[in-house]
């Protein structure tokens, strides 16, 4: 079967999309997802993406997120951003949209300079413990703060934890995080790719929220990742509660074709 793709990429966070209105590809099954994201033998990418009708009238469209080794993944924060870029490229809306994702609800809004803007779930718990922050922006995402954060190795560091004890079943993500001039600098080992990339929406989010120890009110937190930069801004309402978190940064059409699978 041939099918057509489109590739995306925020802030070098990079995906496979496929438009699946027709439901043509509902059964993607796991070694199909994972070829179509290897970058030696398939396209390649960190995951891959269906644009769904929502089977619920009130959202725009549906988002269906498989990581890059052809399993469902949780909420990619950067792939909701590509995704909606790609619903306003085929039409579906103009300067702001809903969908839904396995997280449930998202806003979305266009910005002028090409950014879009995305509403995250609300945070209503983060774990504070020894030298690690631990919550749920979607995905599940370790912070730890750290200091050389250019030469370390996050592979290794990273995939260390994430297969800890703890964590070894069910996964997480892991980011570290250094204080910039104005904001934060995170880079991040994600489960599911098993690998460093070069930026993680959910991640950046996880990172951003745990910068906010003070006042409640709003925050608006630059970050940078090796992929160029995104914003945080969310508004802190308790000591371990967050709302109108919106992740915002590029998200950009890279190029598109037809792949046999
Ligand atoms: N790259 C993603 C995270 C994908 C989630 C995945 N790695 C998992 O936890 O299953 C992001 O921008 O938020």
């Amino acid at each position: 079967m041939q099918v057509h793709f489109h590739k995306y990429q925020g802030t070098g966070n990079d995906f496979v999309i496929i438009d699946n209105r027709n439901n043509a590809y509902d059964n993607l099954s796991q070694p199909t997802v994972a070829h179509l994201c290897d970058r030696r033998f398939g396209i390649g990418g960190d995951g891959l993406m269906l644009l769904n009708t929502s089977k619920d009238p009130q959202y725009d469209f549906e988002m269906v997120y498989y990581n890059a080794d052809g399993n469902p993944g949780s909420m990619c924060g950067n792939g909701g951003r590509c995704l909606s870029a790609f619903a306003k490229k085929v039409g579906i809306k103009n300067d702001q949209a809903t969908f839904i994702a396995s997280d449930g609800p998202h806003e979305v809004v266009y910005a002028d300079n090409g950014w879009v803007y995305l509403k995250m779930k609300d945070v209503d718990w983060v774990e504070n413990g020894p030298g690690y922050f631990f919550l749920d922006t979607g995905s599940p995402h370790f912070v730890r703060y750290v200091t050389g954060i250019e030469e370390m190795d996050v592979f290794n560091e990273g995939r260390a934890i994430r297969y800890n004890e703890r964590f070894a079943e069910v996964g997480t993500n892991v980011n570290f995080v250094q204080e910039t001039e104005n904001g934060i600098f995170v880079r991040t080992y994600e489960r599911g790719v098993e690998d460093e990339t070069y930026s993680c929406g959910t991640g950046v989010t996880a990172a951003a929220i745990t910068t906010a120890n003070g006042e409640n009110g709003d925050y608006a937190v630059p970050v940078q990742t090796l992929g160029g930069p995104l914003e945080v801004r969310f508004k802190k309402t308790g000591e371990r509660s967050y709302t109108d978190i919106w992740l915002c940064g590029p998200a950009t059409w890279v190029f598109e074709g037809d792949i046999k699978i």
